[in-house]
């Protein structure tokens, strides 16, 4: 019989996790020296647990599977609650593997280092932000218990926390054995399919509008299928920016209301039918429309239920919905859409000229055009509204919990788990907080390309308060300490430099290559000011 530790390996394992991120302490040695020694699954230490969230968070997305952060108990795991309150929010399957005191110490009537309130305070903030939660202090129950953890990670696209009492990980365990995705009932999913069928097909300007569900879910190319079965047009939400590229799906471009491209924002706006696969009804999604979106006349499929109208269908997964449709769907009498995808910006000038942001999505455009499609992964400031107009691999990003310091790990966790190059968006602020990360590139073989947009600012709070002084940053040089990171590093003034330095960069392989762009301060892409404007005319609104 194995251990415990092992048989947790082996069923992460099982369950489709490709690596584990983690920042050990005390609580957690005899775990990570199982991990370590079993070579189950690949280990990667980060420099503060921000970071190995973050890193998992993006390894999960890229590849679907769970992402595995590990930490200690007490200062460790609380570093990582922002990171999993955002995987949370965007539906990533996590899985927090805490190290925890055991039975003894727990009882030796002593307040315990890391201990916070009581020691299962950490349990009880982690119960927030996670779907499951489960204490592995008896190794009768492990089995059972880590299999509802991992089944319910997948199944709804959420993290769960583990934790893991150091007493426990050589504790004789039985394997774990996986349990099926949730059952449901095949004559509900039919019905439903066909009332949204009926909907779709008595409109007149019926609609699809895709949000980042069908990736968690891995069903792009069904929505796909089925746009192309009904000849349907589809947008995808802000979230869902780089769903269905590569798809042939008859794709509109991205809904951002006021903010985006006014052809998309109309078909939407307009749509009597519309049909919303994996959309999360957020601010960021749906904030800045230019008028309030009828959902009592549209159709919801997310988190395992649709809703039409007053309608609820509980237990709908997604996947057997559009299963259902696909097999009893048949062409609307419509002409077939073509996309009306607006093509992404390519041909920035190399000349003197300074750079704008909107130069740095040319700028890329171009370079990917000719070096070939990268996993983009963006942080958080206008760098990620730009990034809205690069063509990549996908587009990996937090975009409705919008927490910052998340571009550099993630990236770096994508080319861990995936093997892939990631080229990483993110701004001078969003960098100060772990951007240091890249120091762990040389010991771990990772060699990312890093853009980071230094308007010497916090420009997005900028947009909102001009007149504040406290959002000047200086210039902390960044490319001068790159290569004290182990590193290459570039600070590029003009759109020539930008262009022939991105080129370089793509080339050379083997060091992570940071690319330093100066920006005029108060310069903002067109999309962040369409933005800014939008959510500024909806607060105005009475
Ligand atoms: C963890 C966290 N703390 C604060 C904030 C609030 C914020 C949103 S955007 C922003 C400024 C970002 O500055 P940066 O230089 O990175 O990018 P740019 O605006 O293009 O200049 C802040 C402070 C968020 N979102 N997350
Ligand atoms: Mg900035």
């Amino acid at each position: 019989m194995k251990n415990l530790s092992i048989a947790l390996l082996d069923a992460l394992k099982q369950h489709g996790a490709r690596a584990l991120f983690g920042l050990p302490g005390d609580f957690v040695l005899p775990f990570f020296r199982h991990a370590e020694q079993s070579g189950i699954l690949p280990l990667h230490t980060l420099s503060h647990e921000p970071g190995v969230g973050f890193a998992a968070d993006g390894a999960a997305r890229y590849l679907g599977g769970p992402g595995v952060a590990v930490v200690t108990y007490g200062a460790g795991a609380l570093n990582l609650v922002n990171a999993v309150a955002g995987a949370y929010a965007e539906k990533v399957p996590l899985v927090v593997i805490s190290g925890a005191p055991g039975a003894l110490e727990r009882g030796n009537g002593l307040l315990l280092h890391h201990q916070s309130r009581t020691l299962d305070s950490q349990l009880a903030i982690f119960r927030e932000i996670t779907c499951d939660q489960v204490v592995l202090d008896d190794a009768r129950q492990a089995p059972a218990l880590i299999a509802r953890a991992l089944r319910n990670c997948l199944s709804q696209s959420r993290p769960v926390y583990i934790e893991l009492p150091r007493d426990m990980v050589d504790a004789p365990c039985a394997p774990v054995t996986p349990l099926p995705p949730p059952a449901w009932d095949a004559e509900a999913v039919q019905a439903c399919a066909r009332e949204v069928l009926r909907r779709l097909a008595a409109a007149a300007n019926p609609l699809l509008l895709v949000g980042i569900e069908i990736r968690r879910c891995g069903v792009e190319h069904k929505v796909a299928e089925l746009a192309r079965l009904l000849r349907i047009p589809v947008a995808t939400t802000l979230m869902g920016r780089g769903l269905l590229v590569n798809q042939d799906a008859p794709l509109l471009g991205t809904y951002l209301g006021v903010a985006g491209d006014a052809e998309v924002t109309r078909a939407v706006e307009e749509s009597d039918a519309l049909l919303m696969l994996g959309v999360l009804l957020s601010d960021t999604n749906f904030g800045v429309s230019a008028r309030k979106i009828d959902l009592r006349g549209s159709i919801l499929a997310l988190d395992g239920q649709v809703t039409l109208g007053h309608h609820v269908y509980p237990a709908i997964p997604i996947e057997a919905l559009l299963d259902a449709m696909l097999d009893e769907g048949a062409p609307l009498d419509r002409t077939a859409p073509q996309g009306l995808a607006q093509p992404a910006p390519y041909g920035m000038p190399e000349d003197g000229a300074a750079i704008a942001p909107g130069d740095i999505a040319r700028a890329v455009n171009d370079a990917l055009r000719l070096a070939g499609p990268m996993p983009l992964v963006s942080d958080i400031g206008d760098c990620f509204f730009t990034a809205l107009d690069m063509q990549g691999e996908g587009l990996l990003a937090p975009g409705y919990y919008a927490t910052m310091g998340y571009g550099v790990p993630a990236g770096l966790g994508l080319q861990a788990a995936s093997g892939r190059r990631p080229l990483i968006l993110v701004g001078d602020g969003a960098f100060q907080m772990t951007g240091w990360e890249l120091g762990n590139c040389a010991r771990s073989g990772w060699d990312p390309v890093v853009i980071v947009f230094n308007n010497q600012g916090w420009e997005m709070l900028r947009a909102f308060q001009p007149e504040a002084r406290y959002t000047d940053l200086g210039d902390w040089r960044f490319a001068a300490m790159a290569p004290m990171l182990g590193g290459d590093g570039y600070r590029v003034q003009t759109r020539g430099e930008l262009a022939r330095t991105l080129r370089h960069a793509l080339d050379k392989r083997g060091r992570f290559q940071l690319i330093e762009v100066m920006l005029p301060r108060g310069a903002q892409s067109a999309t962040l000011e369409r933005f800014v404007a939008g959510v500024r005319r909806g607060q105005a609104r009475p």
